[in-house]
Parts: structure tokens; sequence; C-alpha cells
């Protein structure tokens, strides 16, 4: 729509609002001049739908509503293809990987195989630059799939204004400002690393204080890296610098590692995993204090509670800070669109992720919920479906969240690999009765053959029905095999067709034959 359209629709809009009754007139009278005075002092746009945020849904999202002949924007304030692209999956799965070499070079003389005189240097500054030249490759791509479908990409940050309405940033230094307003809006903002409030934690080099971004961005490995926090993001990296030579600890909150809900079996096995790479794991830690001192290379004493040691000071070169993340909701006004937060301020969404503004729908991390780019782009399939039904006027069956609940699989990417897919042990309902099997990874011929038998796989099984509630893979590849138990699970295949089923030899996968004759236990969970 051109500008001078825009300006009428919004003055017949204002003045429409300002008829209703009079509690409604002075809040509208308000918000109509303060719509005048933007409208005249900058340039606005109207689109039939408007994506903020380039994450792993909006991103696709924008390109197909083009498709669909729609005047599409996307505003992006930092980078086209969001966190997992620049910051998430892409960049650290592809550090993770050097880590592994690392691993394996320093294990070469057990599979006999010498090179040079044996030890194993990192060139810290390589593997970032690896890592740098395949998250540009990748983010090259959707950008040149944004352009090739003709969204109109805007760099900068956006602010709601009203309903239907965003003030962009420009995100060059210029302080250039901009109206948007669109038909629709799509809201796939993310979120970022947490600052947890811990004394003393502005007081010591900031630029040896790290979060998932920055640590990224070393050129060399810390001498001694600390760990605050023990989820995925801490062990994943946890394990990786010490793979490359770093000294490392995890300052972990609760007894064993994950949550409550995890299973101890499982998790104690990953961490006697980790604690036989030599990264050091201290449970029930309280009181984390933060203190600089005059140590040239350790210049960072952290003083904690432990539950089963004591109090201990450690001494640090760096600290990366892996306590969650927070939605970027801080700074979006939704106050001015009027959108429900919860208190953690991810944005309320309906199963088919409309917010409480009809229009106005939200999709990835900023939500709440599993946090994984599986989901984002399983949320843009649900809206791109649903604009499908609603625009063919077709029967068909709207697509929601609730559907997919049960089959969110999560991969935490240490070496083995920690996957699982189903309710976690302590998320089963009370009372009922399951049987479980599991067995060692020293079972899977494949991991005997490669010498990689660090590990365990467990299935949880409904005792009524024999059908497959969870599976967990400790596993080299153990993503790939739980996907394997996953079809059989969103095919409501009952466990014995696992265990008959010929898989080629010597496969992971194949360790599905044998599972059942693991230990097996019956369990009601209290
Ligand atoms: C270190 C790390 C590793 C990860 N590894 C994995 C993994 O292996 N597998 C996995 O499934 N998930 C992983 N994740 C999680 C995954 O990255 C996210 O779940 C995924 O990116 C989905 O994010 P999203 O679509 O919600 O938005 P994001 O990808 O977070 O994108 C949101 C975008 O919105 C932009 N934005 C924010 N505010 C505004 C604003 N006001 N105006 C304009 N633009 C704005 C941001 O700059 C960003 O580009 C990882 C995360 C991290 C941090
Ligand atoms: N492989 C993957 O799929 C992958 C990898 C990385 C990140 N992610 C996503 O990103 C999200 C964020 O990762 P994360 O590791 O930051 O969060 P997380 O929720 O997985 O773990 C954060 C941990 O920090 C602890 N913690 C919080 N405050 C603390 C404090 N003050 N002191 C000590 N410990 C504290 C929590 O108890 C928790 O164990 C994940 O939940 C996940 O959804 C996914």
């Amino acid at each position: 729509m051109r500008p001078s359209l825009v300006l009428t629709s919004k003055l017949v809009n204002c003045v429409s609002k300002a008829r209703r009754p009079h509690y409604h007139y002075f809040p509208n009278l308000h918000s109509a001049l303060s719509n005048l005075r933007t409208l005249f002092t900058m340039p606005t746009q109207h689109f039939d739908a408007l994506v903020l945020g380039s994450g792993q849904s909006g991103t696709p999202l924008a390109s197909h509503l083009k498709s669909l002949g729609q005047s599409t924007c996307l505003v992006e304030r930092a980078h086209i293809a969001g966190c997992c692209v620049n910051e998430g999956c892409t960049p650290t799965k592809t550090m993770v990987a050097s880590g592994r070499v690392a691993y394996l070079a320093r294990r070469a003389g057990e599979y006999g195989i010498h090179s040079g005189n044996g030890e194993v240097r990192v060139d810290m500054k390589r593997v970032r630059e690896r890592k740098r030249d395949i998250v540009t490759s990748f983010r090259g791509g959707s950008e040149k799939r944004l352009e090739g479908a003709g969204v109109r990409v805007i760099m900068g940050e956006a602010r709601f204004t009203s309903e239907k309405e965003v003030l962009v940033t420009s995100n060059s230094g210029d302080g250039k400002e901009q109206i948007v307003s669109a038909d629709s809006i799509y809201i796939n903002v993310g979120c970022r690393p947490s600052r947890p409030q811990l004394p003393g934690l502005e007081d010591v080099e900031q630029e040896r204080v790290l979060d998932s971004t920055s640590i990224q961005e070393l050129g060399d490995v810390p001498e001694h890296l600390v760990v605050i926090g023990g989820g995925f993001i801490g062990l994943e990296f946890g394990q990786l610098f010490r793979r490359l030579g770093a000294k490392v600890t995890v300052v972990h909150r609760g007894p064993r590692l994950g949550g409550r809900e995890e299973d101890p079996e499982l998790v104690d096995c990953l961490a006697d995993i980790l604690r036989e790479d030599g990264v050091e794991i201290l449970f029930n830690v309280s009181g984390t204090k933060l203190e600089k001192t005059s140590d040239e290379k350790l210049p960072i004493r952290i003083a904690v509670e432990t539950g089963t040691k004591g109090a201990l000071d450690i001494h640090a070169s760096h600290i990366l800070l892996a306590t969650g993340r927070v939605p970027n909701t801080d700074t979006l006004g939704l106050d001015k669109a009027g959108i429900k937060t919860t208190p953690s301020g991810h944005i309320v969404a309906s199963p088919t992720l409309e917010t409480n503004v009809p229009g106005v729908f939200v999709l990835g991390d900023v939500k709440g919920g599993p946090a994984f780019t599986h989901v984002s782009y399983d949320d843009f399939r649900i809206v791109r479906d649903n604009l499908t039904l609603n625009s063919s006027k077709t029967e068909g069956a709207v697509k929601t969240t609730e559907q997919r609940a049960p089959f969110i699989p999560s991969v935490v990417y240490t070496d083995p690999q920690f996957a699982h897919i189903g309710p976690k042990l302590g998320a089963l309902p009370k009372g009922k009765k399951y049987i479980t099997y599991s067995m060692p990874g020293s079972w899977i011929a494949r991991g005997l053959e490669t010498d990689e038998t660090r590990g365990m796989l467990k299935v949880v099984i409904d005792s009524d029905t024999d059908k497959i509630v969870s599976f967990s893979a400790i596993s080299v590849e153990g993503g790939e095999l739980m996907a394997v138990v996953q079809m059989a699970m969103v095919g409501g295949l009952k466990w014995q067709v696992l265990r008959d089923a010929v898989w080629a030899h010597p496969s992971w996968s194949e360790s599905l034959n044998n599972l059942w004759g693991g230990e097996r236990k019956e369990i009601t969970v209290s």
C-alpha cells in the first residue's frame, strides 16, 4: 500500500476508535495524536504480512507468505537465520566436530595409528575459522532464499507501537527509524543468554566472562574454564573445551545432571563419561561468589559451597555463563499491542500459535516450552498448513502444537550424544506400571568394532499396550538411533516389532534387536 493510503486508513482507524464509548475515548485520542505525529515524521510502509525476527520459523515463513502472493516484510535486528545458524546449533556442532577429532587423535595409538610425535596440538584460530566459514555459508543460503522469494528485508530492531504496527530502528548505526504495519504479524524473536545475578560477577574482567555466543569467538584455548550451569550448553561446551585442551569445571546446582524429571541412571552414566574425559563436575553448588585476583593466568576466584566437598575456591581463567536463556520480549513493546506474556516474559500462544491479539502469531523459543530448532521449524509448518487450510476453505484438520507434544526429541551433543524422546521418567503418570529395558553400550557390536562403547540404551514400555513410551540413547550417533525408535513410536508399533526387525549388521540400530535381552525392570512412578 502507498504511504498516502496508509495515512488515510490510519486516520479513519483512529477516528473510528475515538467514537467508541467514553472509557475508550481518551486513550484512543492519545494514540491517535501519537500516530499522527509519527506518521508525519517517519517513512511508513504497510504490508499484508510482517515477520519479526529471522529465526527458524520466521525465515521460511516469510518466503512462504510471499509465495502466497502476500506482500511480506521481515525485520531482523542482528543477522538473517537467527540463533541456530549464527550462534547456536550450526557453529557449536561444527566446533564439537573439531573436539571429536582431537579426542580421536589422542586415541589414535589405540587403533594402531601413529603420526608425528603423537602430540595433539589445537589451533583454536583454525577451529574458529572453520566455524565462521560454515556459519557464513549457511547464513548466505538463507539470505539468498529470502531475496529470491522477493521478501522485503529490513535490518533493524522492531518495537510494537500498536496492535498491527511496529517502529523499526535501523541497526546500521545511523539511528534511522521507520514505521511498518501489516494485516498479520508473526513474532519469531527468540531468546538470548541469561545473565545470573552472582555476587562479584561485574567486578571481574568482563572479557573473561563468556556466554554461549562469545565463547565461540575465542582465539586461544582458556587455561581453566569454569562453566556455571550443567544444562545443554554447559555440557556441550564443557566437554568441547576439555577436548580442545582446557581444564574444565562445571558448577551445577542440582544433585545430578539434568532437572528433577531426568532418569538418574542415564544422567549418572553421562556424568561418568564426562568425568572420564577429565571434566570436573561439582553438584549441589550454592552461594557462588566471584572475585578478581592478581593472578595473571587465573584472575577469577570463584567461591562455592558444594554438597559433598564443602566450601571450595576455584581459580579460573574464564567463566562460561550457561544458566538458561531469556525471551527477547523486554524491548519489544508488547504492552503497546496488548500482547500477553507469562511471568517469565514468554509470549502466550494458543495451540494454533495465535497470541491473544487476533492476527498476531508467535513462533519459536519466545513462546516458551522446548527450545529447539526442530520445534521452531514445526511452528512454521503449523502456521503454514493452517494458512493453506483457511485460504482453500476446504475441510481438514487444523494443525496444533498439542498434536506433536509426545514426539519432541532432544539430543545433547556431547560425545557420546544423549538422545531422548518421550516423557522423562519423572514426568510419567504417577501410580501406573511400566517396564524398562536397558543395556550398556558394550553390548553393541558396532561400538566394539569402533572402540566406542561408552553409554547405554534404555526404553520405557507401557505394560498394558506394549507400546514404547520413551527411549534414551547415550551413544555415538545416539540421535540417529533414537530416530529409528521415534518412527516406531509415531507409527504406534509394539516393542516386539523392533526386537524382531532385521537390521543391517553391523549398524548402531542393530542394537534394537538386543535391547530386550538387557536388564528388565517393572516400575511404578511414585
Ligand atoms: C549455543 C546453542 C546451541 C544450540 N544447539 C541446538 C541444537 O543443537 N539443536 C537444536 O534443536 N537447538 C539448538 N539450540 C536452540 C536453537 O538455536 C533455537 O531453539 C532455535 O534457534 C529456534 O529459535 P527461534 O526460531 O525461536 O529464533 P532465533 O533463532 O533465536 O531467532 C530470533 C531472531 O530474532 C531476532 N530478533 C530478536 N529481537 C528482535 C527485534 N526486536 N526485532 C527484530 N529482530 C529481533 C534475533 O536477532 C534473531 O535473529 C541451541 C541454542 C544455543 C544458544
Ligand atoms: N543440543 C541442543 O539441542 C541444544 C544445545 C544448546 C542449547 N539448546 C537449547 O538452549 C537452551 C538453553 O541452554 P542452557 O544450557 O543455557 O539452559 P538449560 O536450561 O539447559 O540449563 C541451564 C542450567 O543452568 C542451571 N542454572 C540456572 N541458574 C544457575 C545459577 N545461578 N547457578 C548455577 N546454575 C544455574 C539450571 O539449573 C540448569 O541446569 C536449552 O534448554 C535448549 O533448549 C539446545
